[in-house]
């Protein structure tokens, strides 16, 4: 791998998040680092989108805070956070019938400012993301008629074009089918190598083993490891996380799990 170029580093320190009297996370510290391409494991339920939401300055922890590049998240601006960082989230509903050219071009909002028409740059970057998604042919289609896996790919191509150095995606293989799962985690892995941050949720412990090269593990809403994923992710951890019993078979480099 090449050396990542320098980049913004993202922190957490010491989060807590509860909701009333629920714990929903306690005692989460983590750094996404310019090269990092993080897979987020963790049970449904356990915390990996409210953790998300934290990330983002989406939501306000009871404790800890979110530093970017060392400046605490909640005194930043949403433009100059946006600049930074990008999100891809699980879904979204837009309240107009968007064009997926237009739906592109809102993650150059936070360069141009509501209302502000596209200049030369920004439409190179949505044309770029358009190619980096394999959807140019969708362009001038209405957002809401696209399938579930074309939808996830716009969504994907709007962060690609806000070009934040940080990119944060939850669950971003789920819908797609096997060959946009493969090109999607090579085009994630590539960006970490240019020096982007990555981090991703994920169902799928493959995922992490074969695209990753750091597995962070929520388990009851506390971090339960955090390292390279053939070091944190074996079938004692597949057990413990999803109360399944599995057998480990390697391949090498290859590691995958089979019901036992
Ligand atoms: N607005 C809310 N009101 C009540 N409970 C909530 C709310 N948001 C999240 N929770 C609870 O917080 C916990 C963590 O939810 P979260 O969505 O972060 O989990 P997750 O790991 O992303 O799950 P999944 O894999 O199913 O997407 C869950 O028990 C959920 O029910």
């Amino acid at each position: 791998m090449s050396t990542p170029a320098s980049g913004p580093v993202l922190e957490a320190r010491g989060l807590r998040y509860a909701l009333g009297p629920r714990s929903i996370l306690d005692g989460i510290s983590l750094r996404v680092r310019p090269g990092d391409c993080i897979a987020l494991l963790g049970a449904n339920g356990a915390g990996k989108s409210t953790l998300l939401k934290i990330l983002l300055g989406l939501l306000r922890p009871q404790a800890g805070e979110v530093l970017l590049d060392g400046a605490s998240l909640s005194g930043l601006g949403r433009r100059e956070v946006a600049r930074q960082l990008a999100y891809v989230p699980q879904s979204h509903t837009p309240s107009f019938p968007f064009t997926v050219m237009q739906i592109v071009g809102q993650g150059r909002l936070p360069f141009t400012g509501l209302g502000r028409a596209l200049g030369t740059d920004d439409w190179r970057a949505v044309s770029q993301a358009l190619v980096d998604m394999h959807i140019e042919h969708l362009a001038g289609r209405v957002y809401t008629e696209l399938s579930g896996g074309e939808r996830q790919r716009v969504l994907i191509a709007r962060a690609l074009a806000q070009q934040a150095r940080l990119i944060l995606l939850d669950e971003p293989i789920t819908g797609l089918d096997y060959g946009h799962q493969r090109r999607l985690l090579d085009h994630l892995q590539r960006l970490a190598e240019r020096g982007y941050g990555i981090l991703a949720t994920t169902h799928r412990p493959e995922h992490a083993l074969e695209s990753a090269n750091r597995a962070l593990v929520l388990h009851q809403g506390r971090l339960l490891a955090d390292g390279a994923p053939r070091a944190v992710i074996d079938a004692g951890l597949i057990e413990q996380l999803y109360q399944v019993k599995v057998r480990q078979i390697e391949v090498l480099p290859h590691r995958f799990f089979v019901p036992s």
